[in-house]
This record gives C-alpha cells, structure tokens and sequence, in this order.
C-alpha cells in the first residue's frame, strides 16, 4: 500500500457551530412536548391547530406514543386517512415504477395527487369544528391545513436507508416492508423523496420548529429561525457533510483501517463524503447538536450555496458529488458503463448524467484501472461474451476486450458517460463525479454474487446502447489518463489542472502548497479533498469566517457565497501538502 497507516484524524461527526442561537433547541420527547406547549399557551387562543407533516420514514408511532399523546388535544387527525388507496397509488406511479429492480423514471408528481381531496374535505370540516387543540400529524398534514403552528418532522435519506434495511420500513402509501431492498430504494429514489422534497420546501421555509426523528428515541427539536439562521451561516463559511460508511462485495479495509472505522465490520466499499442529495448536516445550537438533512440547504438556499450560474442550470440539485471506493484488501468494482446524457434524458427523466472521474488516493503496487475497450475489438462479440458470461456458460474475456492501466497515488482517470470501467482491486479511488450515482449499467459482475447472496443486477442491454466503441486503447491513453496540466505557481505552491474531460462539467485543479494558497470561488460552489498531507487550516483572507481545519482525505464544501478564502499549511515538518479542487465549468 502507497500510503503509510496514519492516525485516523478523519472527523466522522463535523459539525457547524451555529452562532447566535444557543438556546434554540431542546431534546427528549418530554421537553419538546413542553416547548409546544408553551407555545400554544402564548398564542392566548381558544383554538389552536398544530401541524406536525413528517419526511415519509418518520417513526409515527414513537412520535404519538411520546409527544401527541403528552398533548392535552380535544382532536388528532392522522393525515395517512386521507390518502389515496394503494392500488390508486401504485396505478398513479406505475410508470415511474417499472418493472426493473434498480431504474425507475424520475416523477414529477405532487404530493396532492396521493391524497383524496373529498377526504381531505371531510377532515377539515371535522377540523373546523372542533374546539380547544387539534394536532394534524404524518406524511402530508400540511395539505390539510396549515395550522397554527407548523412543525416539520425531518429524516436523512441515509438513515431511511438504514431502516429499510433493518426491515423497519417500507415505501410511503405501500404496505412493502418485505420488498427487495433494491425495489424499495428505487420506489424512494425516483418517486417518493422527490415528491416529499417538492412538498416539504415551502414548509421549511416556515416552519415553527423542525424536528430531527434521526436517532431513534432521541427526538431533537430547534426554531424555524434558529435552523434558518444556522444554513445561512452555512452558506458562508466552508463546511463538511456527514460522511457514511457502507460495505459492499468488492469492499476493502484501507478505509477502516484510517479512519478508525468499526474494526469487526467486514469491510467497506463505500464512503459517501459529498452527496449532499443523501448526506446529514450536523448543526450544534449550544449543547444541543441537530442532525438534518443537507438536501435542506440545496432546497432553501441554492443560490448562495452553489451560484447563480451553477443554481440557474441545475437548480435546487447539488451537482458535484465527492464519494471514495475502497478495493484495497478488495476486489474489482463490476464492469460497468454509464448512460450518455440523452439516454439518461430520455429513459429515466434523469436531467444529467453520470460522468465520472477516479482520483486515485493510494494503491496496492499492482492496481489497475479498467478503462476503455480494446483498439480492434468487434463490438458484436465483446456483447455475445458478455450475454454469454451473464448466462452463467463461461467467464467474460476481459483481456480480450477491455484495457488496464496501472494505477498509483495521484493519477487521476476521467470517465465521461459511454465509456466500459472500472477499478480494480488493491485502490482506494476518490470519486470526483457528477451527483448522479445509480445510473451504473454493469455489464459484468465477475461470476460472484452480492452481499445477499443473490447476483448483482446485470444490465447489459443498456450498456451495449450507451458504449462508445471509439474510446479505444490509444483514444483512452490520450484522452482519459493523467491529463495533466500546469497553470501557475507561487511561493511555495503550483496549480495543475486535472481533468474532467470536455464532454463533462466538472473542472479540476490540483494545488501542491507548502505555503498558503488564495483561492476564489468566482461565484460558484468549490468542492475540495485535502489529498495529501495531515492538516491544513481554511482561513478567511477578511475574517468572515472562523478558521475552519480539515485533515487527510476529508472533503469540505465552500459555498459560492464565500468567495476569497485561503488554504494554509499545518506542516511543522515543511512537506508539500496538496488538495483537488472541483467546480462547475462555464
Ligand atoms: O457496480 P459496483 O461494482 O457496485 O460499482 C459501483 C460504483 O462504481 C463506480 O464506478 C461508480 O459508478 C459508483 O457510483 C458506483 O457506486
């Protein structure tokens, strides 16, 4: 291995030290109750709606059994009453369904259409009727009436994730807790979380409280103003996301062996440190640390986070996404493709596809990169070996059709969509990408099966639609590998730039500094690693941020609002540090 075993510094929990506001939240389902309460008795009302909508996966009954229940209410209305039946449910989405296990169509849905307009009618007649507290409460309360007083009940993809896999959990509006977890991640995926996110935007925006449900039991409650107040700030210094950890079959151990992972978990595929779309922010408002999800940021405040030019073309999306595959002690990832850009448009009413780059952060001496088809190959015989391979008659011929370079520290490789990839074993990969994730056509999965035990979803007659046969060995050598360029240089610091390839919209720069280095972000989100060296500390040229340190391998976010800001060395020792930059072209 390249890279020396270090003391993990890695910081697994960053958290924003919210400035301001630190008596805003409260926990434990005793104390939040008593807050609302306060609340309602400030209003000085004889009637008082209370709203509490919930991010579907919202655990209802702990939020009945330990808050609604504490409540003097003379009315609860569950919103789930209202909502269409299944089979509606399912007729409506068929379409964005399908039938595949992993690819849906992106729905442009609104939560309206689940719900039974004349049932939501007859809920809010009961509604006005009644005298005293009336507490409105689930997945969609705040179709039913906006209330008094709003609380939003919020959940990190992430942990939902987690609750589907522990069989806790189904999709909203099905009774599919025992569905592949595949199919229940698709349904999420393409349907659900955009329709929530679309519902739960004006609601964010003015919301009494929100709720953090992430840990179970541990319910943390914060103002509307205060968790407003903390995303600004957010929005204006450099900040990390909640980083998740994730084995997968190809999972090595140079992951868990740095950043001082669970030593008993068999290993770790995946890092995701930079999907914002999945991530959690960790907001602390004095003692109380809230956990939301960084989606909230991009769906509140997209043009101080990312840009007017990045927000004006992507929207309320983050577009970048920093995540790390691990093989070392592993094995090869599949052999995969990605959609081009109008298969992606086109099929699955994805906006932009999934270009990508592998930045190589350490490697076994003997790792490889599989990039790009072989000059001469027949394109029609590479697919009959691989059906033939997907058929269980023999193994696909990967020598015969598909390249490997040698992989070590520091090489970047870009993938723009179209091209046959992937690392091999023994590399620990630093993906700089577009946020698009899923969209991974494998065509061979190397005979093996899943953690499940089941095979990997196989998706040939996809790929052989999106290969392109023209990225051949000589093509790919001069095109994908090492693209690098020198742009300047300082006092102990050079710029080089890395890549992406023109076909995809992510630039990258890579700075060597033993000194300080000025950066600006011209407007536009900057995405950065510290890819070498132990610590360096982030630093407001006109102090209008606290010095923020970040260590080894760990991704930090600069919001386009910031501007100038400066990276300076934490290096006693006068060794060359270096980070990799990335942002939206154009
Ligand atoms: O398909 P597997 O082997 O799990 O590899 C999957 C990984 O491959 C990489 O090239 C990327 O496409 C990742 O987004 C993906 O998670």
């Amino acid at each position: 291995m390249s890279s020396p075993l270090r003391t993990a510094s890695y910081d697994k929990s960053p958290e924003i030290y919210v400035q301001g506001f630190e008596l805003a939240a409260c926990e434990g389902w005793e104390t939040i109750a008593r807050t609302l309460l306060q609340k309602i008795t400030q209003r000085s009302a004889t009637k008082t709606v209370l709203v509490i909508d919930c991010y579907p996966g919202v655990d209802l009954t702990e939020l009945q059994d330990h808050m609604i229940q504490a409540l003097p209410a003379t009315l609860t209305v569950d919103a789930d009453q209202a909502k269409r039946s299944e089979a509606d449910i399912h007729a409506l989405i068929k379409r964005n369904l399908t039938d595949d296990r992993v690819f849906g169509v992106i729905s442009c849905h609104q939560l309206d259409e689940f719900f039974d307009s004349d049932k939501i009618r007859d809920l809010q007649a009961k509604i006005s009727a009644a005298e005293g507290l009336v507490v409105v409460y689930g997945p969609g309360a705040a179709l039913i009436t906006r209330g008094d007083i709003l609380v939003y009940a919020d959940l990190a993809r992430w942990e939902i994730q987690q609750r589907y896999r522990r069989g806790e959990l189904g999709n909203w509006g099905v009774n599919n807790t025992d569905e592949d977890i595949l199919r229940r991640y698709k349904r999420a995926f393409f349907i659900e979380w955009r329709v929530f996110d679309r519902h739960k935007t004006p609601l964010l925006k003015s919301a009494d409280f929100i709720l953090d449900t992430n840990r179970p039991q541990h319910p943390v409650m914060v103002s509307g103003e205060a968790f407003h107040a903390g995303l600004r700030q957010t929005t204006a210094q450099p900040f990390r996301v909640v980083p998740f950890f994730d084995p997968g079959v190809w999972g090595g151990q140079w992951m868990k062996h740095q950043f001082d992972l669970d030593p008993e978990a068999p290993n770790y595929a995946w890092c995701f440190d930079c999907v914002p779309e999945e991530n959690s922010l960790l907001m602390r408002f004095g003692n109380v640390r809230v956990e939301i999800p960084s989606q909230d940021l991009v769906l509140l405040y997209p043009q101080a986070l990312l840009g007017e030019k990045v927000h004006a073309r992507f929207g309320a999306e983050f577009p970048i996404r920093f995540d790390f595959l691990d093989t070392i002690g592993g094995q090869n990832l599949s052999c995969q493709v990605h959609p081009l850009t109008e298969y992606i448009q086109q099929n699955f009413g994805m906006h932009y596809t999934q270009d990508e780059s592998y930045y190589i952060l350490a490697a076994e001496p003997d790792a490889e990169v599989y990039l790009g088809i072989k000059t001469g190959i027949e394109p029609q015989a590479m697919l009959e070996d691989l059906r033939a391979a997907q058929r269980g008659e023999k193994a696909f011929d990967d020598e015969k059709f598909i390249n490997r370079f040698p992989a070590k520290a520091h090489d970047h490789f870009l993938i723009p969509a179209g091209t046959v990839h992937c690392s091999g074993a023994g590399t620990m990969v630093l993906e700089i990408s577009a946020t698009p994730y899923i969209f991974t056509f494998k065509l061979w999965d190397w005979g093996r099966v899943g953690l499940d035990g089941l095979p990997r979803p196989v998706h040939i007659e996809h790929g052989e639609q999106v290969i392109d046969w023209q990225r051949d060995t000589a093509w790919v050598q001069s095109h994908l590998i090492n693209h690098i360029e020198p742009l300047g240089h300082g006092e102990g610091w050079r710029e080089e730039r890395t890549g992406l390839h023109e076909r995809e919209f992510i630039e990258t720069r890579r700075h060597w500094f033993s000194e300080a280095v000025d950066h600006h972000t011209e407007g536009r989100v900057n995405v950065l690693n510290l890819v070498q060296g132990d610590e360096a500390i982030v630093e407001s040229p006109d102090h209008r941020f606290e010095p923020f340190t970040v260590h080894y391998a760990e991704t930090f976010i600069i919001p386009a609002a910031v501007g100038a800001y400066r990276i300076r060395p934490v290096n006693p020792d006068g060794k060359t540090l270096a980070t990799l930059k990335a942002w939206v072209r154009g």
